[in-house]
């Protein structure tokens, strides 16, 4: 992502190299949000190029299962949450309830995700008939999009050296001078991007930045994937992720084209492999039953600073969260349109030996502030779910919070999330606190007191229009699975 799109928004005004190995194992990440689109945008490639080349699915919400009581779901969609007389609808509906269910009263992408249609009627722009359409994200093939992304730097000039960093040299200051690669001998350069994910091998062992865990607060620390190829014109295509408590952490289900991503992040403490395994495979079905399990361990925490002297770490090198809302991918790409015009003047800045202290702070206070906030989002379905039947929710509920999310809560006990900011991870629309509060159950919102003295006419047209609309758009739309076999016939 990062070389594609540097050299997309930078073009020759910097030379660039890249250092990848070849092809890796498959990294389990396969969501994104809303906002991939605006990547690609500045690649000027449309979904019909790349989304096929990825296997890519639509995505209009998470679902979350189980985390409130058994067979409960609720969606956190990318909508927007509607208004109505200057209050988002779900204060509305904390004092009117329409019905029992808060998504489906204030997200028209809820009705299409229980009816798994696609947010499209067909591809391309087509103004009018996907207008009233909601916001969708991806699901997508993150090997299959290195790949692809890969191929379009090179295509553009990046140079590409399939090989691996085994060193970093450092000058007398302190600063990276070069890199050793393992057959290319050394690589240097005025900037150098640490993307190596969680080895951080730049900026965490060379330049030696701390690392703040966030494992206190997030419990799980492994993980098991299966990929599993599967008949989707049976499981059809749903357009959301699907994320599901187990007994000892959640299991998330991806559905891509042509197979279901699934994997199961859990604790070791309450589980062990081979119990998440089986539990992986009874939840995946009896397809799962020949797809190789692929066990890994986890670590969630980011680096005290993205950026020092001459590096600067994008992705996991960065820091990372637990992926119950899938923000990865949104956090690189918002790390690179920050980080695409400073390229060119900091490169300046090394050669003529002076740091950029400003711009520097003003980067890491940022990005360390949009990933404290995503942590603070994932500790949410924690502390939230009112579940309580196995060890590993009685303590997952008794995790020390970040001391602003304490105080955020006690906030919300008197006055619901959606009347005042509170700063998410970006790509999340704004009512992500709120409907993970209601979806959840475990945290009582009161209505606000604000609303009393108003009369409710306006909520109540705005909660029956949204209802007309939902139903309107659950007849005209085809399904997703439909959809996608429409556009390759
Ligand atoms: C269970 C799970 C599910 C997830 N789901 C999602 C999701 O749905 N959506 C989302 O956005 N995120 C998700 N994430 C998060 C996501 O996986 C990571 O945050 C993301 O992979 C980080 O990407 P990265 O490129 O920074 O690091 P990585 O994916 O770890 O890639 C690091 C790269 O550096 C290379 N490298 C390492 N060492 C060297 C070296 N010495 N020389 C050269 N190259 C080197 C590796 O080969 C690799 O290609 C998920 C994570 C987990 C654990």
């Amino acid at each position: 992502m990062t070389a594609s799109y540097l050299k997309a928004a930078l073009g020759d005004d910097v030379a660039l190299t890249l250092v990848a190995p070849g092809e890796t194992a498959a990294p389990p990440d396969e969501t994104s949000l809303g906002d991939l689109a605006q990547f690609f945008d500045v690649l000027q490639r449309a979904e019909e190029d790349w989304m096929p080349a990825c296997d890519a699915t639509y995505k209009l919400a998470v679902r979350f299962q189980d985390f409130s009581r058994p067979r409960h779901h609720f969606y956190l969609p990318f909508e927007q949450m509607p208004q109505a007389d200057g209050f988002p609808l779900t204060e509305w509906w904390l004092r009117m309830q329409p019905s029992g269910r808060f998504d489906r009263d204030c997200f028209v992408a809820a009705w299409l995700c229980d009816a798994q249609r696609s947010p499209r009627h067909t591809p391309g722009p087509t103004p009018g008939q996907d207008a009233a359409r909601p916001p969708y994200g991806y699901h997508l093939d993150a090997q299959a999009l290195t790949r692809y992304l890969t191929a379009y730097a090179v295509e553009r000039g990046v140079h590409h050296l399939t090989d691996e960093v085994h060193d970093v040299r450092l000058d007398a200051r302190g600063w990276i001078d070069h890199v050793m690669t393992a057959r290319h001998g050394a690589v240097d350069g005025d900037l150098f991007i640490d993307c190596t994910g969680t080895r951080g091998l730049l900026l965490r062992r060379a330049l030696k930045v701390p690392f703040v865990s966030y494992q206190d607060t997030l419990p799980g620390d492994s993980m098991v994937t299966l990929r599993v190829d599967a008949d989707m014109k049976a499981h059809g295509i749903p357009p959301y992720t699907a994320i599901t408590a187990q007994a000892a952490g959640w299991t998330y289900s991806i559905p891509l084209l042509t197979r279901i991503a699934t994997g199961y992040v859990y604790a070791q403490e309450y589980c062990t492999p081979q119990e998440a395994e089986r539990t992986l495979r009874e939840a995946a079905g009896p397809e799962a039953a020949g797809a190789p399990a692929t066990h890994t361990t986890l670590s969630f925490g980011r680096s005290l600073h993205a950026w020092k002297h001459n590096c600067v770490a994008v992705g996991a090198a960065a820091g990372r969260v637990q992926p119950l809302q899938a923000t990865a991918i949104s956090y690189v790409h918002h790390a690179l349109q920050q980080l695409a015009p400073l390229v060119a003047p900091v490169a300046q800045a090394v050669r003529s030996g002076g740091p950029h202290t400003d711009l520097q702070e003003h980067y890491n206070t940022a990005l360390a502030q949009e990933l404290d906030a995503a942590r603070d989002l994932s500790t949410l379905h924690y502390l939230g779910a009112a579940r309580q039947d196995t060890q590993f929710w009685r303590d997952a509920q008794t995790c020390p919070l970040p001391d602003a999310l304490a105080q955020a809560i006690e906030r919300w006990r008197v006055r619901p999330p959606g009347t005042e900011h509170q700063p998410g991870p970006k790509g999340l629309p704004q009512h992500a606190h709120t409907s993970i509060l209601l979806g959840t159950g475990a945290l009582a919102l009161p209505p606000s007191t604000a609303l009393s003295p108003l009369d409710d006419r306006a909520a109540r047209q705005e909660f029956a229009a949204l209802k007309q609309r939902a139903q309107t758009l659950v007849k005209t739309l085809p399904t997703q699975y439909d959809y996608f076999s429409q556009i390759s016939a």
